[in-house]
């Protein structure tokens, strides 16, 4: 029996690289303790919310390159459920232009839908559940199944559903697995109503909670960065490290879906889920293997080790027209007519993350993120200590490690070299690993094809445990309670801008040096 590891290896060229994941998956493999992936098994796959955004956008483009490519089962089918009277081709009408087909593909597309299916019910309809349970032992040809259920839902129907999914879908000799989307609650008390309803129903090992930053292939290569490296692994400390910064900029704003926004602010749509979850993986000790639960419970570990957040930790913007006088599409937050008249919602929050352990005493963790900024990017900053006894005449500038998740993936240190030539000055330059260029024409899946894949798999190495979730609410809640019922009003920045001056202040007061003088000359790294 061939083992592979959990996750799914994905390498040099996209041919070889679906070659070796293909080969690996074929063979039934032990993937972890107890699990099995049973190649030749059918599997069904049941999208719940088959009308909406993320189901057209992001579920059914997966789907259709795992197929594509080979990846699934053999069988899988899907079946899409929502209220909407729809049917599979109006559900493969909306999807078809968030999917890619090239011509050689057009075949194998034909054949993917062929093995879809739809119903339309309401998620608390005990019959449409029947309905839903007898088109899905058609569809298996009474045969025995694994069934996957994701609710690309509003977490408002997520109690109802997940009752008749267990009381009346289930398949009854294959495994069923469960994939929620966040919002995981609204805090604490909310999270754990939740997460207790599930447990009622489900086993912690059946329910897979995506936090899809968890898919991206720079989050992913954290673990190796980290401890697959000698010369990385021993600076990773307080003794040299000074401060850590994460950042998420988006540089668009609501853009008609305040209503969704404004119920829960950037904090809860980003910070307390995806900038968190990176920090964890930045800040764990080394698991003891590569198991998924070794690995969870070191973060979960680390997240014990973070204080609750307060108001002095944070600062909270919100976006207001772009400052240029000619631009009349950037306006702010609050023009957005569906956000709410006069919302104090935050667009843009700065935390800063203590960690009281051996390892990170002192050392402030920043959380940056923010919407409607001046570009589109995601990573992890880790700058270095000044040098000690500096003979340079003090123009030594900090290393910093850069690991850019998004776009352009990279992984870059700038240090200090001589200047090249007769002189004997110094100058900021960089170690570059930038993806495009090492890993040319390589295929980069998507983080929900990995991650679907995964739950396939049965490796919940890159889902949020029960335990990560409640620790995670533990460090945000009080602090959310406090802007919302202090109704603290956030500072204003212009769309388009870097975020509040006042976030760059905090950075200073928290041992980040900017020193503006850094240039690169690689050229567009978008
Ligand atoms: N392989 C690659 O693709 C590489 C690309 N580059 C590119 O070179 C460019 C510059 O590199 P970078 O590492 O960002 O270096 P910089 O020195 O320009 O920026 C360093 C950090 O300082 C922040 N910053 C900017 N202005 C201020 C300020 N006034 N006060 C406090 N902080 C500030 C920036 O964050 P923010 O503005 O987000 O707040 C950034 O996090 C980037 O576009 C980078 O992507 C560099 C090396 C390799
Ligand atoms: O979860 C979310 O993430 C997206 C950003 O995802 P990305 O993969 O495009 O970086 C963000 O726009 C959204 O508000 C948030 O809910």
């Amino acid at each position: 029996m061939e083992k592979i590891k959990d996750g799914n290896g994905f390498g040099s060229s996209s041919q070889e690289t679906l070659e070796h994941i293909r080969r690996s998956l074929k063979a039934p493999t032990m993937i972890c303790e107890g699990t099995h992936f049973d190649w030749q098994i059918p599997h069904t796959f049941v999208v719940f919310g088959a009308s909406g955004d993320l189901a057209k956008k992001k579920i059914y483009p997966t789907l259709w390159c795992l197929y594509r490519d080979n990846l699934l089962p053999q069988p899988t089918k899907f079946c899409g459920y929502s209220r909407s009277n729809l049917n599979t081709t109006i559900v493969r009408a909306a999807c078809t232009k968030y999917m890619k087909i090239e011509p050689r593909d057009q075949e194998r597309f034909e054949e993917f839908w062929k093995l879809h299916e739809y119903v339309s019910g309401h998620y608390d309809v005990h019959k449409d559940f029947e309905l839903l349970q007898q088109t899905l032992i058609n569809l298996e040809n009474k045969a025995i199944a694994n069934r996957i259920f994701y609710l690309a839902l509003p977490p408002s129907v997520y109690k109802t559903v997940t009752r008749y999914i267990k009381g009346i879908c289930l398949s009854i000799r294959g495994w069923n697995r469960i994939i929620l989307e966040k919002p995981f609650g609204r805090d604490f008390d909310s999270s754990q109503l939740l997460s207790d309803h599930l447990d009622s129903l489900f086993k912690e090992e059946q329910i897979y909670r995506i936090d899809h930053y968890l898919g991206k292939e720079m989050v992913q290569n954290l673990m190796t960065i980290r401890f697959a490296n000698k010369i990385l692994g021993s600076t990773w400390n307080r003794e040299n490290i000074a401060s850590v910064v994460i950042t998420f900029k988006e540089p668009f704003g609501t853009e008609g879906r305040g209503g969704y926004f404004d119920q829960f602010g950037i904090i809860r749509d980003v910070m307390q889920n995806h900038l968190l979850q990176i920090l964890s993986l930045v800040a764990m000790e080394k698991p003891v293997t590569c198991h998924p639960d070794d690995i969870r419970n070191e973060k979960v570990k680390v997240l014990k080790c973070i204080p609750a957040l307060t108001r002095d930790d944070m600062v909270l913007g919100q976006y207001v027209d772009c400052l240029e006088s000619e631009c009349d599409q950037h306006k702010g937050y609050l023009k957005d007519p569906t956000v709410p008249t006069g919302s104090l919602t935050p667009t843009y929050a700065l935390a800063i993350l203590k960690i009281n352990n051996e390892r990170w005493q002192d050392v402030p963790f920043v959380l940056r993120c923010g919407k409607a900024l001046n570009e589109r990017k995601a990573e992890i900053r880790i700058q270095y200590q000044d040098v000690p006894g500096d003979i340079f005449e003090g123009n030594s500038k900090r290393n910093e490690l850069v690991i850019r998740v998004q776009p352009g993936e990279a992984l870059y240190i700038k240090m200090m070299t001589k200047s090249l030539g007769i002189a004997f000055d110094i100058e900021e330059t960089e170690l570059d690993l930038t993806y495009e260029h090492r890993y040319k024409g390589s295929y980069l899946p998507d983080a929900y094809e990995r991650l679907i894949l995964d739950v396939f798999i049965g490796s919940q190495m890159h889902f949020v445990r029960n335990d990560e979730l409640r620790e995670a609410w533990r460090i945000f809640t009080p602090i959310l309670h406090e802007i919302e019922r202090e109704c603290v009003i956030p500072i204003p920045y212009p769309y388009g801008s870097r975020g509040p001056v006042e976030a760059d202040l905090k950075l200073l007061e928290n041992n980040f040096k900017y020193y503006g003088s850094y240039k690169w000359h690689g050229g567009d790294n978008m």
